[in-house]
């Protein structure tokens, strides 16, 4: 890259911080040359789409997937959806696109929109487990189920009185098997039991290992506080990071709402009629 992203411009444009300090991410035409440098590394919920009641009503607005095809083709490839969907999920919610992924919080990714996934870090969840977790959704009907295979998430955005109760079940049960390699992700409205052997983190670590990400600035744009383990390796992979409705931790700046995201995209492509 000729010049360091340090020196790309950054405007002032989404929202001021709680104190008054700039918010900032990079004017879309400057970093427009930069594409073949860059990998471009996006959430999905929260992020590129709007949070909804349940994860089957998510809706992808007309023009993301051509958004996310086109940058794809700017940056030869180097575009991935990094989420803790599975991969099989993610597919369901952009198809007849696909693109290339980290799926359920580091459990699966694909390097290639076409390519099957080229790693899995997780054993099935043990059916014994899954059947004691998965018992927890009895303490209301607004507790929805989503089983991933390797992983369970109880989501209470319908119900979310039962947080307190879904937490102190999952952590009694987590005390009877105190050796289980398992950890307790929490998300918008959402207690996931996952295996403790991978990361969003993990995941993007290998992805940059890989071509056509390998030797790429990556840029993370992400919501949750799940993104937050690659926000905060993102100074490691000389990258950069924007986080979508607060200002995280170690992130250079942040957008207020996904619709935000959005039109950043649709500018970066669009050099010429950027601000
Ligand atoms: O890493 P992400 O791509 O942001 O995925 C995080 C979780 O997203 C989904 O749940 C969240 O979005 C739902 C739809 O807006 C919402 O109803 C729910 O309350 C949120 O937690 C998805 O269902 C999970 O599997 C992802 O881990």
């Amino acid at each position: 890259m000729d010049q360091d992203w340090a020196d790309l411009p950054m405007q002032e444009d989404m929202s001021s911080d709680d104190d008054g300090s700039p918010e900032t991410v990079p004017v879309p035409r400057a970093l427009l040359p930069h594409l073949e440098q860059s990998a471009i590394l996006l959430d999905i919920d929260g992020t590129l789409l709007d949070l909804a009641p349940t994860p089957r009503e998510v809706w992808v607005p007309p023009g993301l997937a051509e958004t996310l095809n086109r940058l794809l083709e700017r940056t030869s490839g180097a575009l991935a959806l990094v989420s803790g969907r599975s991969l099989n999920d993610i597919d369901l919610i952009f198809a007849p696109e696909q693109f290339p992924a980290v799926g359920g919080h580091g459990a699966e990714m694909r390097v290639t929109a076409d390519s099957k996934a080229v790693a899995t870090h997780a054993p099935p969840m043990d059916k014994e487990l899954k059947r004691r977790l998965a018992a927890i959704a009895r303490l209301s009907p607004g507790i929805l189920l989503e089983d991933k295979g390797y992983s369970l998430a109880l989501h209470y955005r319908l119900a979310p009185q039962t947080e307190q109760a879904i937490y102190e079940a999952v952590s009694l049960i987590r005390a009877d098997l105190p050796n289980a390699p398992i950890e307790v992700l929490p998300g918008k409205c959402v207690c996931e039991i996952k295996h403790s052997g991978f990361t969003k983190a993990s995941g993007v670590r290998e992805l940059m290992t890989h071509g056509p990400f390998k030797g790429r600035r990556p840029l993370f744009i992400g919501d949750d506080v799940t993104d937050e383990s690659v926000f905060a390796i993102m100074p490691d992979l000389d990258g950069l990071a924007f986080s979508v409705g607060r200002r995280a931790k170690g992130v250079a700046g942040h957008f207020d709402e996904p619709g935000d995201v959005r039109q950043w995209l649709t500018r970066l492509l669009d050099g010429e009629k950027a601000a």
